[in-house]
């Protein structure tokens, strides 16, 4: 039993739907009431919620070791005032718990000190963040705080035991609890609560107060009653509510009279530019708070978006899992998403640009989506997607605006480290978070060649990790300085990142590549009508120069054609065409690696699309043969391994790969991950320092070279997806833990999966 007696005083719809709640939980000795209705209390005993009640506190509270005090906030200091003297005639301890639900915590607080003149020990300030527009004990319900925040307001004179005591009875009801000092809670009350009611209230009373009421309100759709449903609450609480919390929904009021004036004035002037960006921005923050408090996708459908306060989901958790029974072939045409790397460009480049920009055939997937975020968070209006069709209203290379939270780029390594090159350049500051995957891959290799052109800024993780910190130069004082920057690693990201910061730079940056690796960047700039400068493995772009609108067309994604690529080849009888598949050079190794094992492919249909090469792939199934990769291949394959390692796992003979070591800074240790998950399924591999060994099952396409296994994804999208393909040659089934990572880059795999032969079931977890 969590306490031995509990006296709940107040038997409205809080008081008396947690009274119901512990009741029918057992989760305490005795439940004794108080109430000035005494029908309440008899019906609260007819119905067996309380052992005993009464409209006064002395004549139940005796030997209560937690009273909570459930009464319009403007009677708790009266209310107080009785427990004090409870206290003082021996009825209760004086240590024992007192606690409450009120709305509005600093002047329940302050009451407190009045009465008490010294805060008990026992004294826990509460608040359920649950209601509904019924009031009354009739209104109760058992349920009322399942999935619902618990507010508990720390004091330093409350004894932790108190507050640890009070969190499992409310636990012990289903709610989530939160802590947050007084001040605070009644802020942020006033913004998500008092604020909406009031508006609802002040709506209805402003149409209620036209002539014509009845036509409008007979005439009133949807939204009308959508945005007043809740001033259909008691008068009486919310009134006393408003009063209590006077300066918090003060200045919560002010600062919305501010908004709405601008509001109007956008619509006065027809600002038309002015006025998309701020309801873009409201919807998509709309549609993805919710994601982002859950740390949950931006693809993914919440149940519920406007309740997830209360279900504080940690980043890794999966969520989902494929349950891929074997299959033998895989046949059919069929196109992939959009290319990632050029769908993130694209809305970069476009919000720096002079002008609009129309982008085709973005990829809707979570890391893009990450970017488009991040700058609609910066003030760009940037319209859709839908349907792949992306409207970018540029601001222009000097138009940026600070995001007024951080900026988050979920599992996306391209958004953090490109947007740092951006952001080290603004005069702004600005503050860089991913999820648990991205927090935990290097950034001191951007970080470190961004200071030497003169950039403020800190990656504050633990190990040269998210988040980064940047601080403007405004406050810094000098403009960034171009450099000649040696990269250690043929990284594409570090690439883009200085030649980004060098767009603001005074004079010339250049970055020397050690291997040639993806150029969108080089090739986005010059469509952009930016000069760039190339020869050889030197990049060069000189500050300050305009970067022009143009439209973009975004090619189906190489890396993600390479899993169907790949699947095709290891099974029997298959025969696979993706079509209009970007033909980059600097993307191409996966095809060149394939070839050199030996697969059957077979390039068609090559032609242009905005600016990039494009053209269909067919390949049929093949007896690969194992080889030793080339290394110069390894950036123009770099995202292709994993499922190149279930295609090695498929060939005659052993496949050595060796210049590999940026494979184990990716969303997961691309080695070591994929290693464990192919000894899981009985393959034989060696894990070197910059690579690994894999001995080839091969031989006949008809015969299988994986058993059954569970897999973890590691939240990392390419590892899910190639352990799928394996089922093409498994004996037994394979689960494949945390798919929900396959979002970030290929939605609608599982599906296209399915309808070309294979065997997926996506189950929750
Ligand atoms: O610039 C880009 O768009 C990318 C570059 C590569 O990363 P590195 O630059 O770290 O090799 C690649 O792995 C990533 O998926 C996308
Ligand atoms: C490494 C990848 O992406 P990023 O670095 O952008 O997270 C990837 O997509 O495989």
């Amino acid at each position: 039993m969590l306490f031995e007696q509990v006296c709940i005083i107040g038997l409205g719809l809080i008081g008396a739907s947690l009274a119901q709640a512990i009741r029918d939980r057992q989760l305490v000795g005795r439940l004794v009431a108080v109430d000035r209705h005494a029908p309440s209390i008899e019906a609260a005993i007819a119905d067996d919620v309380i052992d005993a009640g009464s409209d006064s506190l002395f004549d139940v509270v005796a030997g209560s070791d937690c009273i909570i005090v459930a009464v319009p906030v403007k009677t708790v200091g009266a209310v107080f005032k009785d427990i004090e003297q409870t206290m003082r005639q021996g009825l209760i301890e004086e240590d024992g718990i007192i606690s409450d639900v009120s709305s509005t915590k600093l002047n329940v607080v302050e009451a407190a000190k009045e009465v008490f003149k010294q805060l008990p020990s026992g004294f826990v300030p509460a608040h359920p963040i649950a209601g509904a527009e019924q009031s009354g004990y009739n209104a109760r319900r058992s349920n009322l705080f399942v999935n619902h925040s618990l507010i508990i307001c720390e004091l330093k004179t409350t004894d932790p035991e108190a507050i640890d005591k009070m969190a499992n009875l409310w636990e012990g009801v289903g709610a989530t609890i939160m802590k947050m000092g007084v001040e605070h809670h009644d802020a942020v009350l006033a913004y998500t609560s008092h604020l909406p009611h009031l508006l609802a209230f002040n709506l209805v009373e402003q149409l209620a107060s036209h002539d014509d009421n009845m036509d409008i309100f007979r005439y009133a759709a949807g939204g009308f009653r959508d945005f007043t449903r809740i001033a259909a609450s008691d008068p009486v609480m919310w009134h006393d509510i408003f009063i209590a919390n006077k300066p918090a929904l003060i200045n919560a009021l002010d600062e919305y009279s501010k908004y709405l004036s601008e509001l109007r004035s956008l619509i006065v002037n027809e600002d038309s530019t002015q006025l998309l960006g701020l309801l873009g921005r409201a919807q998509s923050a709309r549609k993805h708070f919710g994601h982002m408090l859950t740390s949950t996708p931006y693809t993914k459908k919440l149940t519920d978006p406007s309740n997830t306060d209360n279900s504080m989901a940690t980043s890794n958790q999966a969520s989902s899992a494929y349950i891929i029974t074997p299959s033998t072939t895989i046949n059919g045409s069929m196109t992939v998403p959009g290319d990632k790397s050029i769908s993130h460009r694209s809305i970069m480049f476009g919000s720096l640009a002079e002008g609009v920009t129309k982008v085709t055939g973005f990829l809707e997937g979570e890391d893009a989506l990450a970017t488009l975020q991040a700058f609609r968070d910066m003030g760009v209006t940037i319209e859709g997607p839908e349907n792949g069709e992306v409207t970018i209203h540029g601001v222009g290379i000097n138009g940026l605006k600070p995001s007024k939270t951080p900026l988050y780029m979920g599992n996306s390594g391209t958004t953090m480290r490109l947007l740092s090159g951006i952001l080290a350049a603004q005069p702004f500051d600005s503050v860089l978070t991913g999820d648990a995957s991205l927090s935990k891959r290097p950034m001191e290799r951007v970080a470190k060649p961004l200071r030497e052109m003169g950039a403020t800024l800190q990656t504050t993780g633990e190990r040269g990790t998210a988040p980064i910190s940047i601080t403007g130069s405004d406050k810094r004082g000098s403009k960034l300085q171009g450099i000649t920057y040696d990269m250690p690693v043929a990284s594409a990201q570090v690439k883009s990142c200085l030649l980004l910061a060098g767009l603001w730079a005074e004079g010339k940056t250049t970055v020397i590549q050690p291997e040639i690796s993806r150029d969108h960047t080089e090739r986005m700039l010059s469509a952009f009508g930016y000069d760039v400068e190339v020869e050889g493995n030197k990049i060069s772009v000189v500050g300050g120069g305009q970067l022009t609108a143009c439209d973009i067309a975004v090619p189906a994604d190489i890396s993600s054609a390479a899993f169907f690529m790949v699947a095709a080849a290891i099974a029997k009888d298959s025969e696979i065409t993706i079509t209009k598949v970007g033909m980059n050079p600097t993307r191409t190794g996966v095809i060149d690696i394939l070839k050199l094992m030996n697969a059957d492919i077979t390039i068609s249909n090559e032609t242009f699309v905005g600016g990039e090469p494009v053209a269909d792939i067919t390949i049929k199934s093949s007896q690969l043969k194992g080889i030793q990769i080339p290394e110069e291949l390894v950036p123009l394959a770099i995202d292709e391994f994993p499922v190149l390692f279930i295609a090695a796992s498929c060939a005659e003979g052993q496949t050595l790969l060796t210049g590999a070591k940026e494979l184990r800074v990716k969303e997961s240790d691309r080695i070591a991950v994929m290693a464990d998950g192919l000894t899981q399924l009985g393959v034989d591999c060696t894990v070197t320092e910059d690579g690994i060994i894999i001995e080839g099952k091969g031989g006949n396409n008809s015969e299988a070279v994986f058993g059954g296994a569970e897999i973890y994804s590691h939240h990392d999208h390419r590892i899910a997806m190639s352990f799928s393909v394996a089922s093409l040659r498994a004996s037994d089934t394979i689960k494949i833990e945390g798919v929900e990572t396959v979002n970030t880059s290929f939605p609608g795999f599982a599906e296209l999966c399915n309808r070309l032969g294979m065997n997926i079931e996506v189950k929750s977890v």
